[in-house]
């Protein structure tokens, strides 16, 4: 039983949320623990949340073929047998029903009344997914976002004013922005027009590119790999093909704790001005050795917008170490509109942007759309779309840094952001009915050999990520003049 201490409980003030809907929770999540989630010792989120889950609502009497079921504002659930008895009631996992002593409650055929709607999860997948729709569901009443609408143009607009020491080049940016009105597509035919692209120098100190570099190899080649969403290249083809690299998260026990690594993330702190610790996501390493590249993408995961944590505000990528000109590895965006007159003032299209791994630069792009309308739901950019060249020779070494809209480290906490947390177990676990046996339990061992095209809709984390689409490279940006 949860404590009334407890700060998320305070906030469900209606018994039948906290008791019946959290201890029914609270026994299903037992036999899961072999999924290694985090045990469920309180209420979900709020109580908004809960009343989601409120089954007790309808009148029931197609169910008890006589009578009806209700529950009070205490939570006790009563079962109203049309002859004028009001009996309490409970129900056991598989929805069955039993009076005050514990006895079935049969209908007049005879049959144990069973109401489905009551029924527990039966498989871990099914645990899952209710688990997380509950517990991990977006909580508008204390959760809230750490941007409203403006505040993505103010802070590109911020780097450029506040931060020469990076020599930041504007490779994009929005049309109608104060820094738009000097400079347009026309005379400069260099800059992209859409969403914001900077470039910044020596961002990263050569000591802070090693050890990312360092990090990556701890990650990607030792046995410490606890948080280390690893996508090789096998998995790779499972995905599409379109992630080619070899990739692990930043392990916040140790890597992310790293003495040196501690000025680059308050660098990066300055740099966005929002707290690093709440709102990014443990870094994220990338390894490309020749014939590797990373198809064309999106960081901005649909999944996430109504997460509890909601979606990646920006990405800032890091290149860790320098790639030759001729030696491929440039990260391109061929959605961003880059135009410019010929001579007969018709216009005509560059070639994407793209941007040369040199050690320490990092560049700075959207996720989403300066507009936040309500405040509440967010549109993805379509326009920041991008790919990274393969090389042809060495290593790229490169990092990412994700921040949320909201407190990522919050959800981490309570255990809701196990898409990334559980690293390569986001395939194991990856929401496929495959991966389990007849009675609902996960296969031992590797798992993750059942992905396919048919899993895409049911496996979030893999698919809005990592697959693309070679025709998004189709459409042809729309003319700028
Ligand atoms: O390596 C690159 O240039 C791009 C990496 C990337 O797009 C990503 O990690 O999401
Ligand atoms: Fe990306």
């Amino acid at each position: 039983i949860v404590e009334d201490e407890d700060p998320f409980v305070s906030t469900c003030t209606n018994r039948f949320e906290r008791d019946v809907l959290c201890n029914s929770i609270n026994d299903r999540i037992d036999w899961t623990m072999k999924l290694q989630r985090k045990d469920l010792t309180y209420c979900p989120a709020s109580c908004r949340t809960c009343k989601n889950y409120d089954y007790f609502d309808s009148n029931a009497a197609d169910v008890f073929g006589r009578g009806f079921y209700s529950h009070d504002m205490n939570g006790t659930m009563y079962y109203n047998d049309g002859d004028g008895h009001r009996l309490k009631i409970h129900y056991d996992n598989y929805g069955n029903l039993y009076d005050e002593d514990r006895n079935p409650i049969h209908d007049q055929d005879g049959n144990w009344i069973f109401d489905p709607s009551l029924m527990h999860p039966t498989t871990p997948y099914e645990m899952q997914t209710f688990y997380e729709s509950v517990h991990c569901a977006r909580d508008f009443g204390r959760i809230q976002n750490i941007w409203k609408t403006g505040d993505n143009d103010r802070m590109y607009e911020r780097i450029l004013r506040d931060f020469s020491q990076y020599s930041p080049t504007v490779l994009s940016r929005p049309e109608d922005s104060d820094y738009a009105s000097s400079r347009t597509a026309k005379d400069n035919p260099d800059v992209g027009v859409g969403p914001w692209l900077i470039q910044l120098e020596n961002f990263l100190t050569e000591e802070e590119c090693d050890e990312m570099i360092a990090q990556t190899k701890i990650a990607i080649e030792g046995d410490d790999t606890t948080w280390a969403g690893i996508a090789n290249d096998t998995e790779a083809t499972q995905m599409g093909g379109v992630c080619q690299s070899t990739q692990a998260w930043c392990d916040p026990d140790h890597c992310m704790n790293q003495e040196i690594l501690q000025e680059s993330w308050s660098k990066i702190e300055d740099l966005v001005d929002i707290p690093f610790a709440t709102h990014a996501e443990p870094v994220h390493f990338i390894q490309y050795v020749p014939g590797q590249k990373y198809g064309s993408h999106t960081d901005a995961i649909p999944d996430e917008y109504d997460s509890m944590y909601g979606p990646r505000l920006f990405t800032i990528l890091f290149y860790l170490n320098d790639v030759d000109d001729g030696n491929g590895g440039q990260t391109c965006f061929p959605k961003i509109e880059r135009a410019y007159p010929d001579a007969s003032n018709s216009t005509v299209f560059q070639e994407p942007i793209c941007v040369q791994p040199k050690k320490g630069r990092a560049v700075i792009w959207p996720n989403i759309l300066n507009e936040i309308p309500d405040d509440r739901v967010e549109i993805p950019d379509d326009r920041t779309w991008h790919e990274a060249h393969g090389i042809t020779e060495g290593y790229k070494f490169a990092s990412t840094v994700w921040y949320h809209l909201r407190n990522f480290s919050y959800a981490e906490d309570i255990g809701c952001t196990n898409i990334y947390t559980d690293g390569g177990d986001y395939i194991e676990y990856g929401y496929d009915y495959d991966d389990f046996d007849d009675d609902g339990y996960a296969y031992e061992g590797e798992g993750g050999d059942s992905y396919d095209e048919e899993d895409e809709d049911s496996n979030s984390f893999v698919t809005s990520n990592y697959v693309g689409h070679d025709d998004e490279f189709d459409e042809l940006p729309v003319a700028y003049t």
